[in-house]
């Protein structure tokens, strides 16, 4: 679980997130929304210890990562798992070498150690056959469940994918989002993921943050967001005819 607490980021005279207090859940798929701009990536990259908060604390399951020393702070950031937009797979390496690249980089495990790791994080994201495949060689789609399987390699606490759905037609999106929102459960990982796909808000949705003007403007669930009554939010949520479809029917049937 990871609790946040009165947290300000600034840039010069800037303030962009301005005191947000919230919780990420074990187990559960965390969802970070709002516009364009809203701070959303800034959020995630204090989340992730990129960006030291100006203000306020982030508690990893209790600890604040402020008040670990530089030597616990590495440890910690080793038990995060990161999909990054668009896969950011090395395109010189192999699937398995990509995969690898945590393992190699943060772990001191004998070769054939790894090898079966990556073996058994592949089959778990469904892939077969792309071992000594380059990136270029795979779909959209495959690239993204290498990125979730190199995200996973090291068996994380916390993962934290930044738009994870970017590029994909809906129907692999939705492919996504459920292998992510199984892995979750599976590992019980505090999963947070930053997003713009509303379907995956309607599908996946266990725990949203609504940000606008780097503030907390709602917070709740999918089933929430369809009874809400906030308008800022419904606004943002159902700007598309289809999901105001999809609320209307939602609303009929509660
Ligand atoms: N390193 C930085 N230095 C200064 N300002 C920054 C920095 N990173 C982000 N910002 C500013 O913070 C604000 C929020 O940006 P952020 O990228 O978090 O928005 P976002 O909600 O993720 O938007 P999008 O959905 O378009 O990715 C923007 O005004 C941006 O210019």
């Amino acid at each position: 679980m990871i609790q946040v607490n009165n947290l300000h980021k600034s840039f010069g005279q800037e303030e962009i997130l301005k005191g947000i207090n919230t919780q990420f859940y074990q187990g559960k798929t965390n969802l970070i929304i709002g516009q364009s701009g809203a701070g959303k990536t800034v959020f995630l990259k204090c989340l992730l210890g990129l960006f030291e908060p100006t203000e306020g604390t982030i508690e990893y399951n209790g600890k604040a990562y402020s008040s670990l020393d530089v030597e616990k702070q590495r440890a910690l950031r080793q038990k995060m798992g990161m999909v990054f937009q668009g896969g950011a797979l090395f395109d010189s390496m192999t699937i398995a070498e990509n995969v690898m690249f945590p393992l190699r980089m943060f772990t001191k495990q004998k070769k054939s150690e790894m090898m079966d790791r990556v073996e058994e994080v592949l089959q778990r994201v469904n892939l077969e056959n792309v071992n000594h495949k380059f990136p270029s060689e795979i779909s959209g789609g495959m690239q993204k469940r290498v990125s979730i399987a190199r995200a996973i390699v090291n068996k994380p606490e916390y993962l934290f994918c930044d738009e994870p759905n970017s590029g994909l037609d809906p129907k692999t999106a939705i492919l996504i989002d459920n292998l992510i929102q199984e892995i979750t459960k599976e590992y019980e990982i505090t999963t947070v993921i930053n997003t713009h796909d509303m379907n995956s808000v309607l599908e996946i949705g266990e725990n949203i943050v609504y940000l606008k003007n780097g503030n907390l403007a709602w917070n709740g669930s999918k089933d929430e967001i369809y009874k809400s009554e906030d308008e800022s939010l419904t606004d943002f949520v159902y700007s598309s005819e289809l999901f105001k479809k999809v609320r209307k029917a939602q609303l009929k049937g509660l």
